[in-house]
């Protein structure tokens, strides 16, 4: 897009995924998730028990709520008269009912800030799917501009490297120097990550920007050898995800006598189900059946520096400056009413049987 952001907006749109807030909810939010995606139902099946663990309620939504809460003081503190939105792709609050609501209150332009730092299709182009499907849903004239991936924004990179260095030192201290540092992200299917980005570009933007953010946080904790893994791979077994999974490589790192791991997951902002079930539950657990000393680094979300990237995001925008980065993979994300970011950006390709 080469048209300008800068200017006038009403308000933010604080867009995300969404979770269940009661037991009664897992089941419809896992079939909006997965709709029409090929998931198996014993996935689901397996799924819904994890958040059945915790009660039926994951803890996205009150987190987000608690960001927002955040946002809201930060950009008051900056004179902006910006009030803030939060709808959800697969759970209510839903981004439709946010749009409409925004619209009875006036508001005709906005810019949206996304939970997914990445591109991709997951983590970016279905966020623009989300905002194009709410304004239909609205029947009225809005602007919503996304802000853009922010994975290698040097407060996000700041808040991640601090979480690094406080969970090693949670290890005993004859460990802490030794311990293996282990970033993690969110799986998806390869044939997704090929087709993330630009095809002139090479694909993979996803795994890429995984990639640069993990030794961008490595780099600022002083070390130069970590591993990237993925987690919460979902999907029929034959179809090829993003690998090795963090179990697997828990196992592997056993095996060849690593006795701790830094777990970092970099992938996501803030402690939602699949950070305590994927890694403090299941991870964790692998780690201590085998004896690896195991340290979870805490996502950003609750950091401070959270709170005052999304406000500078939101400045950037206003003012139409330079993004201010700290990596060099390409970085997109912006567009306005979930135009793609460029033409053939994040294509699926089509699956025959799908
Ligand atoms: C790249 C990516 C992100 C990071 C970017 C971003 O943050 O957006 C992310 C985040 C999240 N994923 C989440 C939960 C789930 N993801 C699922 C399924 C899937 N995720 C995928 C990708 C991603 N997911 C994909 C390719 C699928 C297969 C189905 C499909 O092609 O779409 C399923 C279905 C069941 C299963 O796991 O099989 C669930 C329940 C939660 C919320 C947790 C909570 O409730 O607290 C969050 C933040
Ligand atoms: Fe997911």
């Amino acid at each position: 897009m080469e048209e300008s952001s800068a200017g006038h907006f009403d308000a933010l749109l604080y867009l995300s995924f969404g979770g269940p807030e009661q037991p009664a909810d897992v089941r419809p939010f896992l079939e909006n998730v997965t709709r029409g995606r090929n998931v198996p139902p014993e996935r689901l099946d397996e799924v819904e028990q994890h958040y059945l663990h915790f009660g039926g309620v994951s803890p996205i939504n009150a987190l987000n709520r608690d960001i927002i809460a955040r946002v809201e003081h930060e950009l008051k503190r900056r004179g902006h008269d910006l009030p803030v939105y939060f709808g959800n792709r697969n759970w209510h609050p839903m981004a439709e009912d946010a749009v409409s609501r925004m619209l009875e209150d006036g508001i005709r332009r906005a810019l949206v800030f996304p939970t997914s730092a990445w591109g991709g299709y997951s983590g970016c182009r279905q966020y623009h799917e989300d905002i194009a499907r709410a304004i239909e849903a609205a029947h009225a004239g809005i602007e919503l501009i996304k802000l853009r991936h922010y994975f290698d924004h040097p407060l996000l990179i700041e808040a991640f490297a601090d979480a690094i260095r406080a969970a090693r030192d949670e290890l005993p201290a004859p460990l802490r120097e030794t311990a293996r540092l282990v970033f993690t992200a969110h799986s998806v299917p390869e044939s997704a990550d090929a087709a993330a980005g630009l095809p002139e570009e090479g694909g993979h933007l996803y795994s890429r920007q995984v990639h640069e953010a993990a030794a961008l946080c490595a780099g600022a904790v002083g070390r130069n050898e970590f591993d990237v893994v993925w987690q919460s791979r979902s999907g029929p077994a034959r179809i090829p995800w993003l690998e090795p999974d963090i179990c697997d490589h828990i196992e592997a790192l056993a095996a060849r006598g690593e006795t701790a791991v830094i777990v970092c997951p970099v992938g996501f902002v803030s402690d939602h189900l699949e950070v305590v079930w994927d890694l403090d539950t299941e991870a964790r657990e692998t780690a201590d059946k085998l004896g690896v000393a195991f340290a979870r680094a805490a996502t950003p979300g609750t950091d401070e520096r959270f709170t005052t990237m999304i406000a500078d995001l939101i400045d950037e925008a206003l003012s139409d400056r330079e993004p201010t980065r700290s990596g060099s993979a390409p970085q997109r994300g912006s567009s306005t009413n979930g135009a793609p970011c460029a033409v053939g950006c994040c294509e699926m390709p089509r699956r025959p049987g799908h």
